[in-house]
């Protein structure tokens, strides 16, 4: 019998979008009760976890040295793949080693994409595969809801209904593909911050009423249709006046996604990126061109969506033995 070598492992995680973003009162938990339509979209980042003597993170992206967001990104205890680790292995109550996790980030640094918590749910689903731990999704998706209210729905992937904190899930009904451009934002919006802002502009109110997204039964009609116009209709975000409070000139965004084209925009969770809603995938296309041209973005990118959650992808291209 083969001596059991254990290779590293490779897993995709994906960036996500909120068609429904229903925000209700502030919890004694500090915590905001959500009614959330999540859609997992085709940015995605690539966590390879390898067997080590000590831990150590390595993040890489797109812009490479020269961006400021991925060089904030923490290397140690403050990320919350390293917190990932930690989790899974309190959860087995055995250590099995150490191991080092090298990010290629696809998804912007702190943009309202679910970014760290796709990084998180990665090392979950690989740790599951590298340690052979045969965890059931239910005890995954506990450890995932302690790291963060986005990272069940990493795991998850799809189409779902999101309610508590956001951790708690109902798959929905999707038919077909849906196409995005992405306007990412230079800078970044603290998550925190932006609930506080929010808190802040509905203690004023009764100066300016703000919009509250009600139940998304209009989102889920047109997804269960497959219906981008209807969808395009149907897109709210409760957080959206708190991130435009924050960074006025993402209303200049919106327009620019408008006047280029696309069906709806609207910001993604607690911002800066900026999504844009098409009609299909040569609409996106050309919505992506004409954005990119208005200068409004630190980079535009196209998504198609709903697509799987953290999966591994390749731990059998190493060539290590089983
Ligand atoms: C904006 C969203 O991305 C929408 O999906 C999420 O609500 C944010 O999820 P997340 O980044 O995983 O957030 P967490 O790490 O759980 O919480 C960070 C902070 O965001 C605020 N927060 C988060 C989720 C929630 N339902 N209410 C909140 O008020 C709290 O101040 C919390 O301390
Ligand atoms: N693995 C990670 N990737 C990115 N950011 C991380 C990571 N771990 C910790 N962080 C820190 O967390 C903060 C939020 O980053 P993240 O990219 O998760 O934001 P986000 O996409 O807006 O999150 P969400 O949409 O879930 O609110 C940043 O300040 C970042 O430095």
């Amino acid at each position: 019998m083969l001596s059991v070598v254990p290779s590293p492992v490779v897993v995709r995680a994906p960036a996500k979008i909120n068609l429904h973003l229903g925000v209700g009162d502030l919890r004694p938990d500090g915590y905001h009760e959500l009614e959330t339509v999540f859609q997992a979209v085709s940015l995605t980042d690539r966590v390879r976890l390898s067997p080590s003597d000590t831990r150590s993170i390595t993040v890489t992206g797109p812009g490479g040295a020269a961006d400021r967001a991925l060089a904030s990104v923490p290397l140690d205890g403050g990320n919350l793949a390293w917190k990932a680790v930690d989790a899974v292995r309190d959860h087995v109550g055995e250590s099995h080693g150490e191991v080092s996790v090298d990010i290629a980030k696809g998804i912007p640094v702190a943009g309202g994409m679910a970014g760290g918590s796709a990084d998180a749910a990665a090392v979950l689903v690989g740790l599951n595969r590298l340690w052979r731990l045969d965890l059931e999704r239910e005890e995954l998706a506990t450890i995932a809801a302690g790291l963060g209210s986005d990272v069940p729905f990493s795991v998850q992937g799809g189409t779902a209904l999101g309610t508590g904190r956001g951790e708690s899930l109902t798959r929905v009904l999707s038919r077909g593909a849906f196409h995005w451009v992405i306007a990412v934002a230079a800078g970044e919006l603290s998550t925190p911050e932006v609930y506080r802002e929010l808190d802040t502009l509905r203690a004023a109110e009764r100066a300016e009423p703000l919009r509250r997204a009600g139940a998304p039964d209009a989102v889920l009609t047109a997804l269960a249709a497959g219906d981008p116009k209807r969808l395009a209709e149907a897109l709210v975000n409760d957080l959206q006046p708190a991130a435009l409070s924050m960074r006025p000139a993402l209303r200049r965004t919106l327009r620019a996604g408008v006047e280029a084209g696309a069906l709806a925009g609207i910001v993604s969770g607690s911002g800066p990126t900026c999504v844009f809603l098409c009609a299909d995938d040569e609409h996106a296309v050309r919505v992506a061109a004409e954005l990119s041209g208005a200068g409004v973005a630190r980079a535009v990118r196209t998504a198609t969506g709903p697509v799987a959650g953290a999966r591994v992808v390749d731990d059998e291209k190493t060539g290590a033995q089983r």
